[in-house]
């Protein structure tokens, strides 16, 4: 292996003028709100010699990020859903200027053994997805450029010319493993051409919405390290691309650990001495019996709170003044610091314990409140770009709180919302007329990006139920009446079905003709 030939001057001056160029970079409008825990010099060692810094994702971040902005500025918002599907892609560039890859459709439909939204498929399965379409963008992009160019100047005039190379948004869902699995995931998406990934602040492997227990969440600075990963990564590739930090305490049950202080606050605990939680369900499930209402009946034997709460539940209303005006003259308390101040500041002992509630799996019970989301939005907000709470159910107070106690540290700060498809609206008091006009309403709080994630799970499936059915019923003479004919009605250039455009069979013949030495194009 021939040695590299380079003069130790050479090597620092090209190292300085690297740090200089990261330097610039991070000062730019695009990237001047983010902080990181580490230098440029850092950062300039970790690269590789190949100049890598210029991705297409990049570009496509940068014009997601103008959007964006842009609709701050109106106070509008970009409405998009989500697909796997490429040739779905083509039709929403028509209409949406993003394009949503979730994490829970790609679970479905591009993995070789599918599940629930669980996370646990390969970790590189959504970049994988987003590579697909990112490459299915492009060629859509060059068959038009293509057609377009072979038209007169003047002709042209009449052609279609959509914008298919719409950015990208992909689910980076908790990172999928350790910190280096967290940023070989980020590699992969930048190299495939995503605009900007989401990362949340769930725990790997516990990642439940439908089993009747809440989800579990990380201590607040794993969350913290795991978007740090990120962007460390995203800075040693020199990419613009976004970071869209979710948060998915919205009522989770859980956390991990209790190694950050930060969380003590929402830490439940025990305030009856009863047997530990993991033994009561070890000896109902041995006696067969129900292992919810075991668990139930144990939750209200042991009385679950905040250590907060407990001392309220045995001090005076005078006592507790002076617990609660102690403890929030500092914004983030121990448990250890708030046991002593209680101590000082009440007669009565406090009984609490947040061992015995501990799962099978070592989790704690955990108080989820529009607070705690708040202060974990804010702790990670310098790392990325756009900020999601993300909610189990839609509740608008909660909505208001989130964005309004945000914008008030961040007023330029970009949001970012979805839709669950269950999202019972009815149920959680809007009326018809404020769903109507939600999105525009969320827009005014800077919420800019709004998604649909799983439209392929309800649309997709019922408009495929409602053509399989008519087929089923009435084969070619149905097609013809509903599909075929209103499709060709939509000429002239109705994207995809002129003149075998959509389908690249001028871009097919051009490359032959080219090979072949002829002259397709007509040039003015
Ligand atoms: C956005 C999401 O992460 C997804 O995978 O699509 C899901 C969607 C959903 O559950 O409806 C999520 O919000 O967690």
């Amino acid at each position: 292996m021939p040695k590299i030939n380079i003069s130790l001057e050479d090597e620092q001056r090209q190292f300085e003028a690297d740090v200089a160029a990261i330097e610039k970079q991070w000062s730019s409008p695009r990237q001047a709100h983010l902080k990181r825990p580490y230098t440029a010099q850092t950062i300039a060692a970790l690269r590789t010699s190949i100049d890598t810094t210029n991705p297409a994702s990049s570009s496509q971040a940068v014009k997601l990020w103008n959007l964006l902005h842009e609709h701050r500025k109106n106070g509008t918002t970009e409405l998009t859903f989500g697909t796997t599907d490429p040739t779905v892609v083509t039709q929403m560039a028509k209409h949406s200027q993003t394009v949503y890859v979730s994490g829970a459709l790609c679970g479905f439909s591009e993995v070789s053994v599918p599940g629930m939204d669980a996370c646990d498929y390969p970790w590189d399965t959504v970049p994988k997805v987003v590579s697909k379409i990112s490459k299915s963008q492009q060629w859509h992009d060059q068959r038009q450029r293509q057609f377009r160019l072979r038209h007169s100047q003047k002709d042209r005039a009449n052609l279609e010319n959509w914008d298919y190379l719409a950015p990208i948004v992909a689910d980076g869902d908790m990172g999928f493993g350790s910190l280096t699995s967290t940023m070989k995931m980020a590699k992969e998406f930048v190299d495939a051409g995503v605009a900007m990934i989401h990362l949340d602040d769930l725990a790997i492997g516990m990642k439940k919405f439908t089993i009747g227990q809440g989800r579990t969440v990380v201590p607040t600075s794993e969350y913290i390290d795991r978007l740090a990963a990120v962007r460390m990564q995203f800075d040693i590739m020199g990419a613009e691309t976004l970071l869209l930090t979710r948060c998915d305490t919205d009522h989770s049950e859980f956390i991990t650990s209790v190694i950050d202080e930060r969380d003590h606050e929402y830490v439940q605990g025990a305030t009856k001495s009863v047997e530990p939680l993991k033994e009561c369900l070890a000896k109902a499930q041995a006696n067969g019996e129900d292992l919810k209402a075991a668990r139930n009946d144990w939750k209200s034997r042991a009385v679950l709170r905040t250590f907060d709460e407990a001392v309220k539940d045995v001090a005076t209303d005078s006592e507790y003044d002076a617990y609660i005006t102690e403890v929030r003259q500092t914004q983030f308390r121990s448990l250890t610091s708030r046991r002593e101040i209680a101590a000082r500041t009440v007669k009565q002992a406090v009984f609490f314990d947040w061992d015995i509630p501990r799962s099978a799996m070592g989790q704690y019970f955990f108080k989820s409140c529009v607070k705690a989301i708040i202060e974990r939005a804010l702790a990670v907000a310098p790392l990325g770009d756009v900020t999601w709470a993300r909610m189990d159910a839609p509740n608008w107070d909660d909505i208001v709180e989130f964005h309004t106690a945000v914008r008030k540290v961040h007023p330029d700060r970009l949001f970012a919302f979805g839709y669950t498809g269950d999202y019972d609206f009815g149920k959680a008091g809007f009326s018809p007329e404020q769903v109507k006009t939600l999105h525009l309403d969320m827009a005014k709080m800077g919420i800019v990006w709004q998604v649909q994630p799983i439209w392929s799970l309800q649309g997709l499936l019922m408009a495929t139920d409602d053509f399989a059915k008519l087929w089923a019923s009435e084969a070619i003479g149905g097609y013809v009446r509903e599909v075929q004919t209103p499709a060709l009605a939509r000429s002239p250039m109705a994207d995809g079905f002129e003149k075998l455009s959509w389908c690249g069979g001028y871009l097919l013949d051009s490359f032959y003709e080219t090979v072949a030495g002829e002259k397709i194009v007509e040039k003015q």
